[in-house]
């Protein structure tokens, strides 16, 4: 096994393990999407969670816990949970370095009905591929640099919003109401703000989402290509390849 504090020198380059991909667009745009399907295509679909060797991880695990007022502007669809005030940069940044130096980390589940983080979580042990999506995780500097990799979710804001209806409803308990109040007056103020001046910083742009399976392909044979264990300062390939570098 490789070691994890350490990029790893594989004879062309040194490839860092874990190999860490940021994943932004706006919301509703298909960023957890896109993250799966990466997933699965790594060879990660139906591996047990403690044997992945590829992890997700939400941006809106760090959301800041809010005040009581914050709370009920919330409730409301008042409150801006798009502004890069309303995370906690600090706890994000200090758990993707832990990640990044290998270490065991623990990531907070969010409960988007009442806005708050849940007391479970899930616990991430050291991987391969670590892919951070969020809105906004390209608007923090210190964060953006420590992605080895820069993905924007490019998709239609029309298609965006219906999605985010149909998902707020079903999945967060609002109504078509204050969804439509709070992407109007928030949401999509900050996207054009915050969100959308980020998309420079990527080095791929994936218009359609998860839709765009060429660029899925794409991205997930250059990761493997990139992780591909390495015999005499060359890459081996082997037709069964189905996730990246294993073993280290
Ligand atoms: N290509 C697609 N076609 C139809 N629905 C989609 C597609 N991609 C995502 N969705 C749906 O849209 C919603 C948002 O997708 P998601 O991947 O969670 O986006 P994000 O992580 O950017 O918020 C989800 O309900 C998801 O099932
Ligand atoms: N309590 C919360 C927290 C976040 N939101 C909205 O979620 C969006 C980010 O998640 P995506 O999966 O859509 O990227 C963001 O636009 C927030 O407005 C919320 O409504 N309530």
């Amino acid at each position: 096994m490789n070691g994890r504090n350490s990029p790893r020198v594989n004879g062309l380059e040194r490839i860092p393990r874990p190999f860490i991909i940021g994943v932004a667009g706006g919301t509703a745009s298909g960023k957890s999407s896109v993250c799966s399907k990466i997933m699965d295509q790594l060879g990660q679909a139906g591996v047990e969670h403690r044997q992945r060797q590829v992890v997700i991880i939400s941006q809106d695990a760090f959301y800041k816990n809010l005040t009581p007022e914050q709370d009920a502007r919330a409730k409301r669809g008042e409150f801006n949970f798009d502004h890069p005030d309303a995370f906690d940069f600090e706890a994000m940044t200090k758990a993707l370095k832990d990640i990044a130096a290998g270490k065991t980390v623990q990531i907070p589940e969010y409960d988007y009905v009442n806005n708050c983080r849940r007391d479970d979580g899930m616990q991430v042990h050291p991987v391969d591929v670590v892919l951070f999506e969020g809105i906004l995780v390209f608007y923090f500097k210190e964060l953006r640099e420590m992605f080895h990799m820069k993905l924007f979710v490019d998709t239609d804001p029309d298609t965006r919003l219906s999605r985010r209806v149909l998902r707020d409803i079903q999945e967060r308990g609002r109504s078509l109401e204050k969804i439509l109040h709070q992407y109007t007056s928030l949401v999509k103020p900050a996207f054009e703000e915050f969100c959308l001046p980020t998309k420079k910083y990527a080095d791929v742009i994936i218009p359609r989402g998860a839709d765009n399976t060429v660029a899925i392909d794409l991205i997930v044979q250059h990761i493997q290509e990139l992780l591909r264990p390495t015999k005499g300062g060359k890459r081996t390939r082997h037709n069964s390849d189905s996730f990246v570098g294993r073993p280290h």
